[in-house]
């Protein structure tokens, strides 16, 4: 097969060992900069370039889409949808997954465990949400965060109050959320491929820290799921329409409570983590998906 990785650089990580994954398999693989590509649309004839080339002949894409490029990536990735190329994650589940308060909703409606979360709009009645959530401690996060940027632990009603005022201020989107005092600074990352837990790791803030992102100096190790977790990670991924997902997902009193749902998850940590062939699973998948609908064309 022809496949595409749709990354912004040939040599991170992720990119680096999706393209190996693929060759090892016999494939042609090629890394296209989705930044580097225009889209031309007209009645029934849908084009793109990269670079000013042509793309032709694809059989699937891999989207590594960073979260600071999510319109113009998932516009690409839509492109190569409608020109009928098999894309490891669709463009819509991703671009859902990029609105955590949308994510959220939709878990939350899954029936699977969350935080309690409120979401507020610039209103004034700090005092109210607070309230509502049981008073502090309380988490405070900007609601297009990444790298654990933008996460507040507020530990007093006063904390909590202030910082929601000077994130309104700012006219910053927020969300307000319960505090899970028992993941004592640690959370689970589970990866999915195609409704399969394929590694799991915990993540462990350093010392004084509640976060535990790896960018912000926290440690990654190996972890057996319990069932449930491996259950919640599965359905997550589904809720979101994800064949490939990371999700994160705190261990509480009363059972896994998903964070979020990544859609383009990082393989360096949970390879490290595992020494699970994270990347050859993904080619696996989609080999055997292009395969399927190719199978399906050829029936038709
Ligand atoms: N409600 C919570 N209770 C306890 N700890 C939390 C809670 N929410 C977040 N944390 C901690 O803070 C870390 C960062 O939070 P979160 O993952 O929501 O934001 P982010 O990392 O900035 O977003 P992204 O993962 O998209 O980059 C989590 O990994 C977890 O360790
Ligand atoms: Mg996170
Ligand atoms: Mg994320």
């Amino acid at each position: 097969m022809k496949l595409a990785i749709l990354s912004r650089k040939e040599t991170l990580y992720s990119t680096r060992r999706l393209k190996e994954a693929a060759e090892a398999r016999g494939h042609e693989a090629v890394v296209i900069d989705h930044l580097k590509c225009d889209i031309m649309i007209e009645q029934n004839a849908l084009a793109m370039y990269h670079m000013g080339e042509k793309l032709e002949g694809f059989d699937a894409v891999v989207p590594r889409i960073g979260a600071s490029v999510t319109f113009y990536g998932t516009a690409v990735l839509r492109q190569f949808e409608m020109m009928d190329v098999f894309s490891a994650n669709s463009s819509i589940a991703i671009t859902r997954s990029r609105d955590k308060l949308r994510s959220l909703q939709m878990l939350a409606a899954s029936g699977l465990g969350m935080p309690k979360t409120a979401f507020t709009n610039y209103s004034k009645e700090e005092k109210q949400i607070i309230q509502n959530m049981g008073g502090a401690p309380l988490i405070i996060k900007l609601l297009e965060g990444t790298q654990g940027l933008g996460v507040v632990l507020a530990e007093t009603i006063k904390a909590a109050k202030s910082v929601i005022e000077a994130f309104h201020g700012l006219k910053a989107r927020i969300i307000v959320q319960e505090f899970i005092k028992e993941a004592k600074a640690s959370d689970i990352r589970a990866f999915v491929v195609n409704g399969e837990v394929v590694g799991a790791m915990k993540r462990t803030g350093k010392e004084g820290e509640f976060r535990s992102n790896l960018h912000r100096g926290g440690t990654a190790e190996l972890i057996k799921l319990k069932r449930s977790e491996k259950a919640a990670a599965v359905k997550a991924a589904d809720a979101m329409g994800l064949k490939i997902a990371g999700v994160d997902m705190l261990q509480s009193d009363r059972g896994p409570l998903i964070l979020e749902v990544n859609s383009s998850p990082g393989l360096e940590g949970i390879e490290q983590a595992t020494g699970n062939d994270i990347a050859g699973k993904i080619i696996e998948y989609v080999e055997q998906n292009y395969l399927n609908k190719r199978g399906r064309k050829k029936n038709a």
